[in-house]
């Protein structure tokens, strides 16, 4: 998995592989550059277009004019320069490649307040005003730069960050940076790109590499790390020889309500193509023919708690909540649930009980995973005005409590009881549709049944759920959670 680093600690990476590697600051820039030019051309061929890159005074600035050179001399020749210079600050870099850049006869416009700034005559503006060096929010001619640019209503792609937007620590939700179509970010995505937030300074983002000792990356030490399919492949179980149903565990499911069996069925399909062994639906009576005609495979216990309790030292994992209803039954058969000692998933109504009473909540057992969306943690852990503040939420939880909560998003947070968050990369909007969370906490507990950790548990039920939503979005406009639960499988395999 990939730690994602900090700016201040992307900029010791810089400084250890140019004392480490026979480079300097000067080539990684030409990297960066040609990196970026190399993915930009990906997107715009036509060496007709109007280009307009902004470069700041420091290093960002500096793969600017860097950039702006490696387009002229690829044939890009309508390209237009504009150095800001509102203070006469100019990296050592920054000063080299404007005199290579002027050496060209290239032209260079200068600014020196916002004001300056007259009609920008562009099909494409290149952002290159600020980067990973910002050290406070936009103020007085920068802001008032970001504004003008905001306003001519042309694509922007960002030099590996938007100006304005930190690398890390939270988006400021009156976002007044440079609003970016899409950033072309070095070696590592910044954190803020996964918080919601971010939208609002880039539409997407793209990771290039650009040679920085990924060894010493990794060994910094990191509070966030983004998984990667290697690290899944490790963990996922093998089937055996001369195994049977036996070996892979039993999952229990306490979900549904008459008008919402559905969500225990999707549950039951999600843990079945997860592999567990064998899995009980514990629901209402009236939903028996439903899970008969659609999981043969799955077995029923009526909704008594004296046949849950005569049967718990049968199940490896409790999974409750899908569609399960907040009223006095529920209750009573997650108190239950919290007293069986199994290792336990807790989703949708069951996190909402929890938040009706907080001394439920304060029964967890350790090792226990919820998995709320963003209001069933909000109603559990109280409103937050930032995912900055909520992600520090859940990590402080998760490590007080000894949790994993899986707080679900485009790119959703694993948040563990050793304080770091792990983002899962994949899923698509074209999952956005109900049913979808029911699936998860299936194929959650589907992982646990067969003794999986509950972080692995975590890691492989994030990932492998959204891949194979990812899959099924390729030809399909929406996903259905139904099929994605079949397709689960088949990731796996
Ligand atoms: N990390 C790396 O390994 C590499 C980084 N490179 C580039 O270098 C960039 C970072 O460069 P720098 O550290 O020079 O910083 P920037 O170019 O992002 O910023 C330049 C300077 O602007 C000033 N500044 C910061 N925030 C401001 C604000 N709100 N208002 C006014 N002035 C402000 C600061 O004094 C800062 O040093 C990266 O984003 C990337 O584009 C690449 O050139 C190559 C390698
Ligand atoms: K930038």
């Amino acid at each position: 998995m990939q730690a994602i680093i900090s700016a201040v600690q992307m900029h010791l990476a810089d400084e250890y592989t140019i004392t480490h590697e026979p480079v300097t600051l000067f080539d990684l820039m030409e990297r960066a550059s040609a990196a970026f030019v190399k993915c930009f051309r990906k997107d715009f061929d036509d060496r007709g277009l109007r280009l307009a890159v902004f470069c700041g005074p420091g290093n960002n600035g500096g793969d600017g004019l860097a950039i702006a050179r490696m387009l002229i001399n690829s044939g890009y020749l309508n390209t237009a320069v504009y150095k800001i210079n509102f203070s006469p600050n100019q990296s050592e870099d920054n000063k080299t490649n404007e005199a290579l850049l002027k050496k060209m006869h290239a032209p260079v416009r200068y600014i020196y307040k916002a004001e300056d700034m007259q009609f920008i005559a562009a099909d494409v503006l290149i952002d290159a005003v600020l980067g990973s060096g910002l050290n406070k929010p936009l103020s007085g001619e920068y802001a008032q730069l970001a504004q003008k640019i905001n306003a001519i209503n042309i694509p922007v792609y960002a030099v590996d960050i938007p100006t304005g937007l930190p690398a890390d620590g939270g988006v400021d939700e009156n976002y007044n940076g440079i609003r970016a179509q899409k950033t072309i970010t070095f070696q590592r995505p910044k954190f803020n790109f996964f918080l919601p937030e971010s939208l609002a300074a880039t539409q997407e983002f793209e990771v290039v590499n650009i040679g920085l000792d990924e060894d010493y990356i990794q060994s910094l030490p990191a509070g966030h790390y983004l998984l990667e399919e290697k690290d899944i492949r490790k963990i996922l179980p093998p089937r055996k020889r001369f195994s049977h149903k036996g070996t892979y565990g039993h999952a229990l499911l306490i979900c549904g309500q008459p008008q919402t069996m559905g969500a225990a069925l999707l549950c039951a399909s999600g843990c079945i193509h997860a592999g567990a062994g064998l899995v009980t639906a514990c629901i209402p009576g009236s939903g028996l023919t439903a899970l008969n005609a659609s999981l043969p495979e799955a077995m029923y216990l009526p909704r008594d708690i004296g046949q849950i309790t005569s049967t718990a030292e049968d199940y490896k994992v409790v999974a409750i909540g899908c569609g399960l209803d907040t009223n006095d039954e529920s209750k009573v058969l997650l108190e239950k649930a919290l007293e069986m000692q199994t290792q336990l998933v807790i989703d949708a109504d069951a996190i909402n009980l929890l938040a009706k009473d907080k001394n439920l909540l304060d029964k967890l057992p350790p090792g226990t995973i919820l998995t709320p969306h963003i209001k069933e943690f909000d109603r559990l852990f109280g409103n937050h005005t930032s995912w900055h503040s909520r992600l520090q939420t859940a990590v402080g939880e998760a490590f007080s409590r000894r949790l994993t909560i899986v707080l679900k998003n485009q790119y959703t947070f694993i948040c563990h009881s050793d304080k770091k968050i792990y983002i899962n990369p994949t899923g698509n909007p074209a999952m956005a549709q109900g049913g979808m969370g029911d699936v998860l906490t299936g194929i959650i507990a589907g992982l646990l049944a067969q003794k999986l950790s509950p972080l692995h548990a975590a890691w492989a039920g994030c990932y492998l759920h959204g891949k194979a939503g990812d899959r099924l979005a390729r030809n399909s406009y929406v996903v259905k959670a139904s099929a994605l639960a079949e397709q689960v499988a088949k990731e796996m395999k």
